[in-house]
């Protein structure tokens, strides 16, 4: 058997996590990777903090992330601190010194992954984050193994646990948005500055990375539409009850020839879809692929333990590598040229909901379904173009406050092809 000491930047939720799986778990981990892992250094901020675990005796706690980085008897360098700049600066440090790397930071991977995993190859190391996307899904390497060959033209996924959590919180257990994020935060699941999580962000984060796998092109995150959770409305959530959907926060892309159509913001999932079944913490990616056909793949997607195990697939992963002398090959290799667009222009259904007027606004749209009461009114509209939706908006927003919500599953986007070439 191999010895393999590991350094861990961060002793958090995630970090916290990879400590006690690495010793629950310890038995399983060396027979089926015939590796014996030592948890040489880890680096924190606090060096006094108190922890709900103690680290192995033979573990050093640092404050300085350098003592970490530059032990050159430590293989494999496990990021787990988030932020972007230092640890950016950490990785590349940990590249150049010749350690593979494992990471969870889908906001630097989002800005920097394919440029990070570009110096990871040319230095003959790997560069693994299976547990930036969805937690404890395995979905990059579902996408990078046994979807490899296939032809990917959806990807819709709730990719966020914190706003998932929120979402189904405030619905089945009647929470209000505060106490329903402060549950989330206590729990492990939102990140150190939540705003991320409920404005859509990083849910676009996760959708590039998700992009890069699935599609062969990673998206600019900055580029994205984005829409959070944070401005959803009771009553928009009460009328999509009624009329028998579940709003959840959505990232979808979609490819249509050599485009990229993506979309991240709150949506209506009709009540028999699979993604309004997926509920709290849990995530879900719905897949359309060429020969597999459709594919949900669920599971918690935040979280100490299952992050955590993430993580440890890619440790088992690295240190394969090492033992076969076959470091640096890229987690994914798939590049293709696609032009991004948005989703949001193309025709789609939409909840509209009007506050302070309980009438029908206008009557020259077929509305699917509406209902009112002293304080609002809200209507589904069939398909209707971008244009349509928007002098809708302008009519209504003339003298009253005003809301809208796509309907997933509803968009046309023969339609927007035809309405460009005219
Ligand atoms: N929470 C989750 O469910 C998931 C998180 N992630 C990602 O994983 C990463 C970690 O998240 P999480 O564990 O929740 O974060 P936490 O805030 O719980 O933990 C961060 C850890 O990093 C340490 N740290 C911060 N700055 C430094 C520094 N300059 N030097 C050394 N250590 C430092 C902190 O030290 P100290 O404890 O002393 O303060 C803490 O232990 C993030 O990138 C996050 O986006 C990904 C998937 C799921
Ligand atoms: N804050 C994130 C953590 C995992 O990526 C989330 O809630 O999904």
């Amino acid at each position: 058997m191999r010895t393999i000491k590991i350094g861990l930047l961060g002793l958090g939720t995630v970090g916290g996590g990879v400590v006690k799986l690495l010793q629950e778990h310890a038995a399983k981990i060396e027979q089926t990777t015939n590796v014996h892992f030592i948890l040489k250094r880890v680096a924190v901020a606090h060096l006094n903090k108190p922890r709900k675990f103690s680290l192995p005796e033979e573990t050093i706690l640092t404050d300085q992330i350098d003592e970490v980085l530059n032990d050159p008897e430590i293989q494999i360098i496990v990021e787990t601190m988030g932020t972007i700049n230092r640890a950016r600066q950490a990785i590349v440090q940990a590249i150049y010194n010749h350690k593979s790397v494992i990471t969870a930071n889908k906001d630097l991977l989002a800005i920097d992954g394919p440029k990070l995993a570009q110096l990871a190859k040319s230095r003959h190391v790997d560069f693994l984050y299976e547990a930036s996307v969805a937690g404890g899904i395995p979905i990059l390497r579902v996408l990078s193994s046994s979807l490899v060959t296939d032809q990917i033209t959806r990807v819709s996924g709730i990719i966020n646990g914190t706003a998932n959590y929120i979402l189904s919180a405030m619905v089945s257990d009647n929470l209000s948005y505060d106490k329903a994020l402060m549950n989330a935060q206590q729990k492990g699941y939102a990140e150190a500055n939540p705003v991320n999580d409920v404005k859509g962000i990083d849910a676009a984060n996760k959708l590039s990375i998700l992009s890069q796998f699935a599609f062969g092109k990673a998206l600019d995150p900055t580029n994205l539409n984005v829409r959070g959770i944070d401005q959803l409305t009771s009553a928009q959530l009460a009328s999509a009850k009624q009329f028998g959907y579940t709003i959840k926060l959505l990232a979808i892309a979609k490819r249509l020839s050599n485009r990229l159509y993506t979309s991240v913001g709150p949506t209506l999932v009709d009540n028999n879809d699979q993604l309004a079944q997926v509920n709290g913490v849990q995530n879900a990616i719905a897949i359309e692929s060429n020969a597999l056909g459709s594919s949900v793949y669920t599971g918690p997607g935040a979280g100490a333990k299952p992050t955590a195990n993430s993580i440890l697939s890619d440790l088992a992963a690295a240190a394969n590598d090492i033992l076969n002398y076959d470091c640096g090959n890229a987690f994914n290799n798939y590049h293709s040229e696609l032009t991004p667009s948005t989703l949001n222009n193309a025709p789609q259904s939409y909840l509209i909901t009007i506050y302070g007027r309980s009438t029908r606004p206008v009557d020259s749209i077929d509305w699917q379904n509406e209902t009112s009461n002293h304080n609002y009114w809200s209507g589904l509209t069939p398909v209707i173009s971008h244009k349509k939706l928007n002098l809708l908006l302008e009519t209504i927003g003339n003298d009253f406050a005003v809301s809208y919500l796509p309907v997933y599953g509803t968009v046309k986007l023969q339609a927007i092809k035809e309405v460009k070439q005219n």
